[in-house]
This record gives C-alpha cells, sequence and structure tokens, in this order.
C-alpha cells in the first residue's frame, strides 16, 4: 500500500464552507450511479434486507448523547486543526475524505475519521484526538456500551439461524478475541446531490455495524434491494444494525451483507457514526456446519478475517 494519497486532499468541508455552487468535476457521478427516485421500504424480515432498526436497546443515553456532542465539536474545528490527524492509505487510521488510491477515482461527498477501538493494545496513540479533551474517554465509554449490544444482537442473529446462542460470539473470537473499530462520517451539505454521493456503494466487510445518527436524524442510508436502492427511514433513539460479510459467510448466505450508499444532502449536513463489531483477525471465519448439509453445501472456503480484508 503507498504511504500517500494521490492528489492533495481537500475536504469535502472546505469545498461546501466555500459557498460553492457546483460539484466539482471529480465528484461526479455517471448517470447509471447517480441517485434517482426515492423508494420506500416495505416491511420484509432482515435476512432478506441484512438491515435493521433497534429500539429500547437499553444503551445509556448519556453516552450517545456525550457520544455525538464531542465528535460533532471535533468536526467542528477548523479544517487545520483536524488535518494535524490526517490518515495515509497505509491503515486509514484518522482524519481523511478519500478511500482507496487510484488518481482517477470519483471521490465522495464527506470527511471521516477512522479509529481501530479494539483491542486496546492495537489502538494507535497518536490517532486518539487531544481536542476535544473528554473524546477519549467518552469514545471508550461508548465502546463498552457498543460491546454489548453487539454481543446481543450476535446472540439474537444465532437464534434466528437456530445456532447455539453463543455461536457468533464465540466464532468472532469471544470477548477476548472479538475486535472494533469506528467511522464517523460528516456529510457537509451538497450544491448539487444529484449529481454524486455521500457515500459510494460497499458492503460492510466484517460482523455487525451499529449505526448512530445525529439528533436531527437525517435520512440518506439507501440499501440496494435487487435492482432498486431504497431509502432507509431513521427511527428516532434507534441504532441502525447491519450485517457484514463475516455473517453471511458463517449463516452460508442466509443472511445478506447488503449493499448500501448514501445520498448527498443539499439542505442538512449530516454526521453518522459507525461502529464496527468484528471476528478477531486470525482466526478461520467458515459457515457454521449445522447449516452445511448435502442440500445447502458450504458456499465460503475458511478465511480469516485479516485475509479477507486484505
Ligand atoms: O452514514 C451512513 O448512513 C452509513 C455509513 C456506512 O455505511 C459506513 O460507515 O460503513
Ligand atoms: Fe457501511
Amino acid at each position: 500500500m503507498p504511504a500517500d494519497w494521490p492528489d492533495v486532499i481537500v475536504p469535502v468541508q472546505t469545498l461546501s464552507d466555500s459557498g460553492i455552487t457546483y460539484v466539482p468535476q471529480q465528484y461526479i457521478r455517471p448517470l447509471s450511479e447517480r441517485p434517482i427516485g426515492n423508494n420506500t421500504a416495505t416491511k420484509s424480515n432482515t435476512c432478506d434486507w441484512g438491515f435493521f432498526q433497534v429500539v429500547n436497546h437499553g444503551v445509556d443515553l448519556d453516552a450517545v448523547k456525550r457520544m455525538r456532542q464531542v465528535w460533532k465539536e471535533f468536526f467542528n474545528l477548523p479544517v487545520e486543526q483536524k488535518k494535524l490527524y490526517a490518515n495515509s492509505p497505509m491503515s486509514y487510521e484518522g482524519y481523511g475524505s478519500r478511500v482507496g488510491v487510484d488518481k482517477e477515482a470519483i471521490l465522495d461527498w464527506n470527511d471521516y475519521y477512522f479509529l481501530t477501538l479494539l483491542p486496546t493494545e492495537t489502538t494507535i496513540p497518536e490517532k486518539w484526538l487531544s481536542a476535544p479533551s473528554n473524546l477519549r474517554d467518552v469514545t471508550e465509554k461508548y465502546t463498552f456500551h457498543m460491546m454489548n449490544l453487539s454481543s446481543l444482537l450476535l446472540k439474537a442473529i444465532s437464534n434466528t439461524l437456530e445456532l447455539d446462542e453463543e455461536h457468533l460470539n464465540m466464532a468472532f473470537g469471544g470477548s477476548h478475541g472479538i475486535t472494533a473499530s469506528m467511522r464517523v462520517t460528516y456529510y457537509p451539505k451538497c450544491p448539487q446531490p444529484d449529481l454524486t454521493l455521500g457515500l459510494s456503494p460497499h458492503t460492510d466487510i466484517g460482523g455487525i455495524t451499529l449505526l448512530l445518527l445525529d439528533d436531527n436524524n437525517v435520512a440518506g442510508t439507501q440499501v440496494r434491494k435487487e435492482n432498486e436502492w431504497v431509502t432507509l427511514q431513521p427511527m428516532p433513539g434507534a441504532f441502525i444494525i447491519n450485517v457484514g460479510d463475516q455473517i453471511q459467510i458463517i449463516s452460508n448466505g442466509k443472511y445478506k451483507s447488503a449493499e448500501h450508499r448514501v445520498l448527498a444532502n443539499s439542505d442538512e449536513e449530516r454526521l453518522s457514526i459507525a461502529f464496527f463489531c468484528n471476528p478477531g483477525g486470525d482466526l478461520p471465519i467458515a459457515p457454521a456446519s449445522k447449516l452445511v448439509s448435502p442440500i445447502s453445501p458450504a458456499q465460503y472456503h475458511p478465511t480469516t478475517f485479516n485475509e479477507y480484508r486484505k
């Protein structure tokens, strides 16, 4: 992986704050990839969608409120101060505005901060921000709550697959092996949201993602259902949950790691905090043997998460 980006990085916030009235060429998508129309979800189950929302989740509301506050405060800092934590393609840890090093790539309308959270030995001390001063403490407390919620969700998903309740937690490495990271994404207002995207289509490569939106609850996440992009309507106070590729593998394809993307928005800025609960890097991840049979053969070969994400 190259040590640096192919171009000078201009934060999207800098473009947006400059009062620009058009989207620069590098952000413009070909016609077929632009967001058109607006489809709203009809009811169906999680296995089909790979996405659901949880309410009454029991997560300490104060911890959630402080988490939103500190990260909003960080993104409100002057760009020059945030750039002190600029990331590189080597690890992506820190403040950044692009993913991938292809010089010709179309860029997304967002700036983000990526951080490894667990195991604590793998966190990078220089990437823990000193401003706001309580950011580390607040983020670590939030991590604790998210790990508890992840563990509950992994149990619930194991149950729906008729696996032992601890199956997914153990497959991810148990309480000492499981890993976690986070991406906080800031989507500044965009002058021409129909020409670009807040975030390109992707699946989450890890285990399970717990997404928290800012309290203005701006919609924007779209989930792909066959050939349609469906806009998710965020419920107040809910976490938006989606399963990643590793659960698709363990469930032998019963759960789908859904492709999703984010729309840009001309009226409102948006902040989202994605918490990724992932398997330990060196455990082979494979379809659960209970879900494999002559009529339902294994669809995936065992692969460690470190190999998978290369
Ligand atoms: O901001 C969103 O709605 C989704 C973010 C996301 O998909 C991600 O960070 O992987
Ligand atoms: Fe995602």
